[in-house]
């Protein structure tokens, strides 16, 4: 079965390794990257292209006669003859044997036929409990992706435009739609959605989404504007002391510097009061009043800190109190996003949405989003730790866009203590407690280098030459043929590489393009129609 393809080339040569060089019929449109099974005989190989060149047997430059030739147009179809694709490929699967193709062999299309049996030949597993994700460039056969790796981590990476949350749209389909001995499942998610890219599955596109789930919901910072939102709060009292000091003091200066002399004073005043006191001293005017009292009666000499540390303080309090009290009223005793709020996506295999958009979150700042980004990281810890020890495992997973936001690298000027911890040990616990991270950027280079280090699953868009490198180490590499094209990959065209993918190789996988999946906030028109529509009106 796996050699039904068309016969489109043939083996002239063993190369290097697993290398080998073939002549390929011009008629056939190929692309680096692409998968060729390889008929030696009766033994079959898996090939992917590395390098091709378009060669004519009359071309060779220093011949007198051809550097004629090359200056008459009419010559053209004279050269043009006899011309054949000189390819590099490398044996990446052998079926059943353990030799290379020999010269003669033959280089075959994938065949069309994709039926069960055909994956299961191909892939050599089961494929009925992987996920099929897109199709390998050139041809209709899925990508399985394996599901039992996904605590191992993914990372989603690409430039500006260069298709990521369609992808991870895509894939959120995917994996709401997800059928295991007949039924159909989904796997319980939170999404921290940086554009409202993903808004809509909780309204208008539920139907792409609610297969395998009966619980969606969406929060917003704002006030709600309809029956479909849900205000988001948080509760203060999963922080310690010195994580809520810091974040208090380093509001106050744009979210960058912390002054250590006030923040260890707030974490002094805070530390006489239990965790629990935290969503009322913190959550309501009265009882920052009351923590600003307590600042101003202290004995501050004779704990070591100057009256100015004090003062500063208590206008750094302020500052807390007129943005996340006042106007973002994110702080509540009975937060919207609890345990029990997990445990009702864990069993409804439930999909919740923040929407940290400018219309879901309206000038809603880095700091702020990374406190409560940090927060939800602390209460899945916590509530995947208890189900862990108390002998039930479950699964969650936690999407987040603009991760260089939450875990940033020494180079990213941005500084993120509250969730860079948070979001470490997620991601070293993470296959313990059953939690996989989904990180979304469009600047792999930006991310925290150990966090990186944790991805086992890659999906590669476009990427910009500056990621090259890291996106190179982060995946412990990738065949030149492949990280050629990183930079210049079309949208829709992403290389999948890592534990989940059943090929166990890096892949060139094309994602199919669906107008309901492709109908979101942060797609973009074509310009030439926007403009056509707008003078049209
Ligand atoms: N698989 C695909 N097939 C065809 N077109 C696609 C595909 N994926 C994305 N596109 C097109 O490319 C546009 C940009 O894609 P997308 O919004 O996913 O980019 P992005 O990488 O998330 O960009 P940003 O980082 O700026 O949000 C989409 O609006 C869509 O028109």
């Amino acid at each position: 079965m796996l050699d039904e393809g068309k016969t489109i080339g043939i083996v002239l040569q063993k190369g290097e390794s697993n290398e080998v060089q073939a002549l390929i019929s011009p008629e056939v449109e190929i692309n680096s990257g692409q998968l060729f099974i390889i008929k030696d005989n009766n033994k079959l190989s898996l090939a992917r292209l590395d390098n091709y060149q378009y060669i004519n047997e009359f071309y060779d430059e220093k011949i007198p006669i051809v550097k004629g030739l090359l200056t008459e147009d009419k010559t053209f179809d004279i050269l043009n003859m006899n011309t054949a694709i000189k390819a590099e490929l490398s044996i990446i699967k052998k079926y059943n044997h353990n030799s290379s193709p020999l010269p003669g062999s033959y280089v075959k299309m994938l065949p069309e036929n994709k039926n069960e049996d055909f994956l299961k030949e191909f892939y050599g597993v089961d494929p009925k409990s992987f996920i099929k994700y897109g199709s390998f460039a050139g041809s209709d056969i899925p990508l399985l992706l394996d599901l039992n790796s996904i605590t191992m981590h993914l990372g989603i990476f690409g430039e500006t435009g260069s298709g990521k949350s369609y992808d991870m749209r895509y894939l959120i389909s995917l994996l709401s739609n997800i059928k295991i001995s007949g039924k159909t499942t989904a796997l319980p998610m939170i999404i921290i959605d940086a554009n409202g890219d993903y808004t809509d599955f909780s309204s208008i596109n539920i139907d792409l989404v609610s297969g395998g789930r009966k619980w969606i919901k969406k929060y917003v910072i704002r006030e709600p504007k309809s029956d479909l939102e849900t205000k988001l709060t948080i509760d203060l009292s999963l922080f310690s002391p010195k994580d809520l000091s810091e974040f208090i003091i380093s509001l106050k200066y744009g979210g960058n510097d912390i002054n250590s002399l006030q923040s260890n004073l707030l974490d002094y005043v805070l530390s006489k009061h239990d965790n629990k006191e935290y969503n009322t001293l913190l959550g309501k005017e009265e009882g920052i009043s009351l923590l600003q009292q307590e600042i101003q009666s202290e004995n501050l000499k004779e704990v070591g800190f100057s009256p100015s540390t004090g003062r500063a303080v208590i206008s750094a309090l302020e500052i807390f109190k007129d943005r996340i009290v006042k106007r973002f009223k994110l702080v509540s005793n009975s937060s919207s996003v609890n345990e029990s709020t997990l445990d009702i996506i864990w069993e409804n295999k439930g999909l919740l949405i923040i929407d940290f958009s400018a219309d879901g979150s309206p000038g809603v700042d880095i700091s702020t989003k990374q406190l409560i980004v940090s927060y939800i990281s602390r209460l899945l810890l916590n509530y995947l730790t208890k189900a862990k020890y108390s002998g039930s495992q479950k699964l969650l997973s936690f999407i987040i866009e603009e991760a260089q936001n939450y875990i940033p690298s020494n180079d990213y000027p941005i500084s993120a203590n509250l969730t860079k911890e948070a979001l470490v040990t997620l991601a070293t616990q993470g296959r313990k407690f059953g939690v996989s991270l989904f990180l979304v950027s469009q600047r792999p280079a930006f991310i925290d280098k150990y966090v990186l280090s944790m991805l086992n699953t890659f999906f590669f868009h476009r990427i910009y030459h500056e990621d090259l490198r890291y996106v190179m180490s982060a995946s412990g590499g990738l065949p030149e043929s492949l990280a050629k094209r990183l930079t210049s990959l079309e949208t829709g065209y992403v290389i999948v590489s890592g534990v989940m993918s059943a090929l166990k190789v890096p892949a060139l996988v094309k994602i199919p393009w669906d107008p309901r999946l492709g109908l979101y906030a942060g797609a973009v028109e074509r310009i030439d129609r926007v403009l056509i529509e707008d003078s049209i009106k």
